[in-house]
C-alpha cells in the first residue's frame, strides 16, 4: 500500500553520546555504515543539563568526513539562540533545542529557519505536551525525551508514551522523535504511540550487530506505520 504524501517515515539516528568519542567520526561512519539514516549529535553545556559534551567547533571538523550525513544536533543547553550561527556555519542540518531553555521558542525557530536549518523542539519528562501545540506547525521534528536529558543508558520511559500519541493523533504528518532508553526492548511502545523517528544510543553503538539491530528497530517502526493506514 502507497503512503499518503503527509506520512512520515521511519528513520534511525544513533546517538554517539556513549560512543568512543575520542574516535568519534569513526564511531559515526560505522553507524551510518551499519544502516543509519541520520545522526542524532548530543550537544551539553553543563548549565541545562548536568553534562558536558562538544560545540559547533568538534561537529566543523565532523562534517567534511561524513559527507551528505544529515546532521540532527540535539541541543541541551540554555539560551540555545546563542549556538545557532555557529551550528549552521559547522554544517548543522537541523537545530533541535528545548522548549524550557527559551523564553521565546518561537523567535528560536525563526532564528533557526533564517540560518537555514531545520527546526526541532523538544520537551524533557516533566514538561507537558500541550506547550508544543501552538509550536507544532513552525518546525520540522517534535523531540519528546523518554529519558531525563543529560546521560546514555538510561532507563526507557514509557510513561512518556501518551505524549507521543497525543501528536501523532493531533498531527498526523509531524515527524515525532523519541530519544532515551530506545533499543529493541522498548521501540514496540515507540511504534504503537506513533514515533518515527528514532533515537538509540546505547543499543546501538553497544550492540555485536548495529545493522541488525537498526534492521530491527525499523521492521517495527514500518509495521505500525503500515498499520495505521490501514486503519485510518
Ligand atoms: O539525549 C540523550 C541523553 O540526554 C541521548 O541521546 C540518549 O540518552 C541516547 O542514549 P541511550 O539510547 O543510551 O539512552
Amino acid at each position: 500500500m502507497a503512503a499518503p504524501m503527509n506520512t512520515p517515515s521511519c528513520k534511525i539516528g544513533p546517538s554517539i553520546l556513549n560512543a568512543d568519542l575520542s574516535d568519534l567520526a569513526s564511531e559515526c561512519q560505522r553507524m551510518m555504515d551499519s544502516g543509519a539514516d541520520y545522526l542524532h549529535l548530543d550537544v551539553m553545556d553543563g548549565q541545562f543539563v548536568p553534562n558536558l559534551t562538544f560545540g559547533h567547533p568538534v561537529v566543523k571538523c565532523l562534517r567534511p568526513k561524513l559527507p551528505g550525513v544529515f546532521f540532527d544536533m540535539h541541543m541541551m543547553v540554555q539560551n540555545p539562540e546563542q549556538w545557532i550561527d555557529g551550528m549552521h556555519d559547522a554544517g548543522a542540518d537541523q537545530y533541535t533545542f528545548h522548549y524550557e531553555a527559551t523564553n521565546d521558542p518561537k523567535k528560536c525557530i525563526r532564528k533557526i529557519r533564517e540560518a537555514g536549518m531545520k527546526a526541532g523542539i523538544g520537551i524533557k519528562p516533566d514538561t507537558a505536551v500541550d506547550v508544543l501545540v501552538p509550536l507544532v506547525d513552525l518546525v520540522d521534528m517534535v523531540l519528546i525525551m523518554t529519558v531525563e536529558p543529560g546521560f546514555g543508558g538510561q532507563k526507557f520511559m514509557q510513561n512518556m508514551m501518551p505524549k507521543v500519541q497525543f501528536l501523532r493523533d493531533h498531527f498526523k504528518g509531524v515527524d515525532i522523535e523519541v530519544d532515551g532508553g530506545v533499543g529493541p526492548e522498548t521501540i514496540q511502545h515507540c511504534a504503537e504511540a506513533g514515533a518515527n523517528m528514532i533515537v538509540s544510543g546505547s543499543a546501538v553503538v553497544k550492540s555485536d550487530n548495529p545493522r541488525e539491530t537498526m534492521q530491527h528497530m525499523r521492521n517495527i517502526v514500518d509495521n505500525s506505520i503500515q498499520k495505521s493506514l490501514l486503519e485510518r
